[in-house]
């Protein structure tokens, strides 16, 4: 019997569309029998074939939602989406509180897979310092992973290098996910380095599909819904893994170009 009683925050953008950002996790949180929060830090609009604008909130604001939530709850876990400049990312660094809103997983949201900048360049530097360091889990796909470590990921080697790299940065346990821009790639791996140094490599079949939005936001929210119900770091990622492959694996018709996954298919899926 779900209560409520286990509660999930995720601290990012709204998505117009409701494919991807807050709406997909929230949906996550849903699908995993958590209660999920949603302390918005932007808002795109956004369709099936794209982003055509964003609007970022006031660090004020930003600041308020914290306030008031920290007045009422106690978190058991959080993750964070779009956080568009290093004004939001200071705002969310300033008050993000262990205590109250539990272990964080970091999605750092870059660049969307259809080319919209959801974080500025000029931040790159301050998500490095501030937030990183924050960060329980953190998921860079293959892109991100790069544009973080500032080394070319061009081998296995490559990208176990990555890892230890960000675990340097700051972050607990990093998961490097794997490129799936090649159609007639078989498999798609994604690297995990735990925080006491364990390592390994997770390969799913790939979906060749182009509804594959919100991928990465509802990897990262079932990690955190995991991680409040409170299964260790491995156990939550090799979760969420299992739930967005049947996502991907599952079509829903959803506007008419890039759609989201099926996130009900995940559900009926899984326990
Ligand atoms: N077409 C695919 N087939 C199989 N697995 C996939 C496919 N696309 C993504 N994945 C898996 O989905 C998970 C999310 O990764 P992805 O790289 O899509 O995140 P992302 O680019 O950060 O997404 P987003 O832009 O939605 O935040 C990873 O485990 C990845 O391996
Ligand atoms: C507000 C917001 N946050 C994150 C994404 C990731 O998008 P995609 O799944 O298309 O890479 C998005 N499109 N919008």
């Amino acid at each position: 019997m779900v209560n409520g009683e286990i509660q999930a925050l995720t601290i990012a953008g709204n998505d117009s569309d409701g494919s991807a950002g807050m709406p997909a996790d929230l949906r996550s949180f849903y699908a995993r029998n958590v209660y999920g929060m949603g302390l918005i830090t932007a808002a795109v609009a956004g369709n099936s074939y794209g982003i055509e604008a964003a609007h970022v909130m006031p660090v004020d604001f930003i600041k308020t939602q914290f306030d008031v939530l920290a007045k009422d709850f106690k978190i058991r876990a959080s993750k964070t989406g779009m956080l568009a400049d290093s004004d939001v990312i200071n705002v969310v660094a300033d008050n993000y509180d262990t205590q109250v809103f539990g272990p964080l997983v970091v999605d750092p949201v870059i660049i969307t897979k259809h080319g919209a900048m959801l974080l500025e360049e000029e931040a790159y530097e301050t998500f490095k310092k501030r937030l990183i360091p924050l960060a329980n889990v953190i998921t860079p796909n293959f892109f991100e992973a790069q544009k973080l470590t500032d080394e070319p990921l061009d081998s296995k080697e490559s990208i176990i290098a990555a890892a230890a790299k960000l675990q340097n940065l700051g972050a607990k346990n990093v998961m490097i996910k794997g490129r799936h821009d090649n159609p007639e790639q078989a498999d798609v791996s994604d690297y995990i380095l735990l925080e006491n140094g364990d390592s390994f490599w997770l390969t799913e079949q790939f979906v060749n599909t182009e509804r594959v939005n919100g991928t990465g936001d509802t990897l990262s929210a079932v990690i955190a819904a995991e991680l409040a119900k409170g299964f260790s770091v491995e156990q939550a990622i090799r979760t969420a893994k299992a739930f967005v492959h049947t996502a991907i694996s599952n079509e829903i018709a959803v506007g008419h170009k890039y759609g989201p996954i099926n996130h009900w298919a995940a559900m009926k899926n899984m326990d």
